[in-house]
């Protein structure tokens, strides 16, 4: 496997970095789109391989999803009737394996759904039942992971479904993005305990919303989506916030200066939390027109905090905390056992292999900052993972990632914005991107 000798800081960053478009509203606009009743134009989409895995699933099915705009960046989406047989790879991708199978449920004919490795030990069997009991037929073996089969009759008839959505939000986000085209629609209600990252159901219930769908997010833990058309149109996509985590945190820890151009004021992305964690952490943050911009002052501080709703940037407040004056809580985030690896496990063997003390609890860690040294770090073909071992890097000589090419998941292209915010050579140029 690779070593990427993740450069040290010469000194405080000070750095615009402009970051590709966000992976969740990427992969959410292609899906909406395809069911649609005209073309979609999406405008910045991100390019990454968990997108390059929706639009060939959503392609596989019938969907034209074809290169647009001057520099061929954006994507033309066309929907078209939903056909199998097919067969989708989710790779790791969580938002492609949870989401397409709903739609899959649509189309004639058979498709089935297969990934990488670890992509069959993550979270699945809530989404399959609940298909199941809105009408469709699916073939797991009783498994309730990858790989699985739908046999599609051309049209579902939806209705009330209960889900226990406490391993991931992206269970009731796929029962809700295809629902519209569902005979009844659907209502689903969750039952266990409280649900992570609100904000990406927010977001979902935003974007059926922008598309023209009938969206009931009243009730606690119940969602209900009329039956109806989805519009076509343009979807401009955002920066992804989440992926600006490790570039702010840099600026914090360096006690340097970041800005995230084109960051919007108002957002259902989970990365907008980053202003008030790293606040909290010892960083000024200012939005403004330029974008976000933050300022470290030289001081690190530990938080307690609740990272529920926001388990993806645990990876990135892991790193910052293990270099931080004092020690840190992180808690609310037991379901990030079942993301692309179990996080708590990966994050506190990696800081312990470099000398620190990340401690797992129950539901999440405890950080205690020691003196660290260099060592390899390995990412589990965990993108963030990854991305966490380049912010310790900054000032931690000798730490070396295994698999840096994993963050193509989500950043092409990282050590190339990594060494351009440090003004240094991107020694991971030759390096392999894509599934490790
Ligand atoms: O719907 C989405 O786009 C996502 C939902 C969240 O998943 P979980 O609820 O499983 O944490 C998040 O962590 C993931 O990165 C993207
Ligand atoms: C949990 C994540 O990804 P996925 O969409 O594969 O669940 C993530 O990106 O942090």
């Amino acid at each position: 496997m690779p070593l990427w000798p993740a450069p040290r800081a010469a000194g405080p960053v000070d750095a615009v970095v402009a970051l590709p478009g966000s992976k969740s509203i990427t992969n959410r606009a292609l899906l909406l789109a395809a069911l649609a009743d005209a073309p979609t134009v999406l405008e910045r989409p991100l390019r990454a391989r968990d997108t390059a895995l929706m639009a060939a699933a959503l392609r596989s099915l019938g969907a034209g999803v074809e290169d647009a705009g001057a520099g061929g960046g954006d994507w033309r989406v066309v929907p078209a009737r939903l056909r199998g047989p097919a067969d989708v790879d989710c790779g790791l991708a969580g938002t492609v394996m949870r989401f397409v199978p709903p739609v899959a449920a649509l189309a004639e004919g058979t498709v089935r759904f297969d990934g990488d490795p670890h992509a069959r030990t993550r979270p699945m069997g809530p989404v399959l039942r609940a298909l199941r009991d809105l009408g469709a037929e699916v073939d797991d073996g009783g498994r309730g992971t990858l790989p699985f089969a739908l046999h599609g009759r051309g049209r579902l008839p939806g209705g009330e479904v209960v889900v226990d959505a406490s391993a991931s939000s992206q269970f009731v986000s796929a029962l809700l993005l295809a629902a519209p085209r569902y005979d009844e629609g659907v209502v689903v209600r969750h039952e266990g305990p409280p649900v992570p990252s609100l904000p990406h159901i927010a977001m979902t219930v935003h974007m059926l919303r922008a598309a023209g769908a009938d969206v009931d997010d009243e009730g606690p833990d119940r969602w209900r989506v009329a039956p109806g058309p989805l519009a076509g149109g343009t979807v401009a996509v955002e920066p992804d916030l989440s992926n600006a985590a490790p570039f702010l945190a840099a600026a914090l820890v360096t006690g340097g200066r970041v800005t995230v151009p084109g960051w919007p004021r108002s957002t259902t992305q989970a990365g907008d939390a980053l202003r008030g964690l790293l606040l909290a952490m010892g960083a000024d943050v200012a939005l403004t027109d330029e974008g976000l911009t933050v300022t470290g002052t030289g001081r690190v501080h530990g938080v307690d905090v609740d990272l529920h709703d926001v388990g993806e940037l645990t990876p990135t407040v892991a790193a910052v905390a293990a270099l931080a004056e004092g020690p840190s809580r992180l808690r609310g985030i037991a379901h990030l056992r079942g993301h692309e690896t179990d996080r708590l496990a990966a994050l506190a063997a990696e800081v312990g292999r470099l000398g620190g003390d990340v401690e797992e609890t129950g539901d999440g860690l405890v950080v205690r900052p020691r003196p660290l040294s260099g060592g390899t770090w390995r990412s589990y073909a965990d993108h963030r993972m990854a991305t966490a071992g380049a912010v310790l890097g900054l000032l931690v000589d000798g730490v070396e990632v295994e698999d840096v090419g994993t963050t193509g998941k989500t950043l092409p292209g990282f050590t190339g914005l990594w060494a351009r915010m440090l003004g240094v050579e991107d020694r991971g140029a030759g390096l392999p991107e894509g599934p490790g």
